[in-house]
């Protein structure tokens, strides 16, 4: 980074994350056309993709069924909560790469 001690305004983060093959692949069939992003579009794109192919369940609809989904060969779970993120970050950790280091 520049060194700077002074941080960006919200929204105004740089774009810097670099998402592999696979996770890429998932962000544009939620609508992404970017190939570099902030955390906050990567997570958008994710939450298109998860309601545009209705992968929720139906009756509780904070779980998201992945297991025979490409999301679910990224997440490496079958299901998981949107209440709980570490699933999420785990798998975003192992599948971008940060440009601004
Ligand atoms: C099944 O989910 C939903 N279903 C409904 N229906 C009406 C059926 N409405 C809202 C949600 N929903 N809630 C949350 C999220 C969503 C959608 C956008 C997936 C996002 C989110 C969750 C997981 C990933 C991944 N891979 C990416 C984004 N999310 C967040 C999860 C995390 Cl970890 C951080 N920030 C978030 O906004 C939530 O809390």
């Amino acid at each position: 980074g520049s060194g700077s001690s002074c941080r960006a305004l919200p929204g105004e983060e740089s774009r810097s994350l670099l998402p592999k093959a696979s996770l890429l692949q998932i962000l544009r069939d939620g609508g992404a056309q970017e190939k570099v992003f902030t955390l906050k579009e990567v997570m958008h794109y994710l939450g298109q993709y998860i309601i545009v192919k209705e992968l929720y369940d139906k009756q509780r609809q904070h779980i998201v069924h992945c297991q025979d989904d490409p999301l679910g060969e990224l997440m490496e779970v079958e299901s998981f909560s949107v209440k709980n993120p570490s699933p999420v970050y785990e798998m975003l950790k192992r599948n971008l790469f940060n440009l601004n280091v």
